[in-house]
């Protein structure tokens, strides 16, 4: 996880309207239909060394899957309040499935307190298993909810697996390079709502605080409110506007660590003051709880030595949801105490 550094130097919550050159839009067409995976390995190897984002088109997802997944989301959001909170996150444990209130998860906690609400599933389990594996818990009150959502999850796993497979390659790895590492992978598909922001904004309350995600990979799909903002590499905040068509990729810690920061989780955060509510689905995947992440050889050399000490993908982001829940904070004192069936190396 970065550290905020850079972000703290920037006070100013207007996004600055620059051209969006660094962060490169991918046509994934040629990976998908087998013509050229290369090429696309090549354009995501700049991708991520550079900007840590990219757009990509040609994605084979269904719209209309996609129309309808924000068209649930905002009838999720749209319920009263007593309802969502049936729903709460704390009542999955360690799971952490359901609805998160304003204010209810922090990601820059020390500056920020994040104007947003969401609710997350995952891979259904019948029980808790330990952290990220458990029940999800579904608003029986719409009906059709849960088809959708979860049948949006699955098309995000199957199309991050494909990219996870191009990064593999980017990386002069075999392209099923993740997947022995990926049996039962973390996946969270959160559905999100930014209430907009008038008059004076300043860091304390803002749409989702400055933050790198946690996991290996993220798939953003964005309304056409707009409010994403990237940090490129001069510091300055770029507004990551919505295009058609397109989701927005972006890698997370793991895949920092493991290329020893070869590749950047880059910093981003929402500011909505377009005076319009927004909604977002992210998709985040990690590899499996106890996958460890140590960085590759081929990213170590005498002008790069390694950075990170082994960690497993379960431990790590589980810190990191300690540090931005409040109800975990209250709820649990450590992280992962053990390590179950012992790691598989990454
Ligand atoms: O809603 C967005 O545009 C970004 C969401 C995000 O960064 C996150 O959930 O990690
Ligand atoms: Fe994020």
């Amino acid at each position: 996880m970065a550290k905020l550094n850079v972000a703290q130097l920037d006070d100013r919550l207007r996004a600055q309207r620059q051209s969006f050159d660094k962060v490169p839009l991918v046509d994934l067409a040629p990976l998908l239909d087998g013509s050229d995976p290369g090429q696309v390995a090549k354009e995501i190897r700049w991708a991520l060394a550079n900007a840590g984002f990219m757009y990509v088109k040609n994605h084979g997802v269904s719209v209309r899957l996609i129309d309808e997944t924000f068209a649930r989301a905002k009838a999720f959001f749209d319920l009263p309040t007593t309802e969502k909170m049936k729903l709460h996150i704390s009542n999955s444990g360690v799971a952490l499935r359901g609805y998160i209130e304003v204010f209810g998860e922090n990601t820059d906690p020390a500056k920020t307190k994040d104007l947003k609400e969401c609710f997350d599933v995952g891979p259904e389990w019948p029980t808790v298993e330990g952290p990220f594996f458990g029940p999800n818990q579904w608003p029986t009150v719409l009906p059709g909810f849960q088809e959708t959502v979860f049948l949006y999850h699955e098309a995000m796993k199957a199309l991050s697996i494909k990219i996870l497979s191009s990064i593999a390659l980017s990386l002069d790895l075999p392209a099923d390079f993740f997947e022995p590492k990926m049996k039962n992978p973390i996946s969270i598909q959160r559905l999100l709502h930014y209430p907009p922001q008038s008059g004076a904004v300043d860091e304390r309350v803002i749409g989702i605080g400055a933050h790198t995600d946690y996991g290996s990979l993220t798939i953003l799909a964005q309304d056409s409110v707009g409010g994403l903002q990237v940090m490129n590499r001069e510091g300055v905040w770029i507004v990551g506007n919505p295009i058609p068509g397109t989701f927005v990729i972006n890698i997370g810690d793991l895949i920092q660590k493991l290329t020893n920061d070869r590749y950047l989780a880059n910093l981003h955060r929402v500011v909505n003051t377009s005076g319009r509510e927004r909604y977002s689905l992210a998709f985040f995947i990690d590899g499996d709880c106890d996958a460890v992440i140590t960085p590759l050889e081929s990213c170590i050399s005498d002008d790069s030595p390694p950075r990170y000490p082994s960690i497993t993908c379960g431990a790590h982001k589980f810190t990191r949801f300690l540090e931005s829940f409040p109800h975990l904070q209250r709820e649990h004192t450590t992280g992962l105490a053990a390590q179950p069936n012992g790691p598989t190396v990454l």
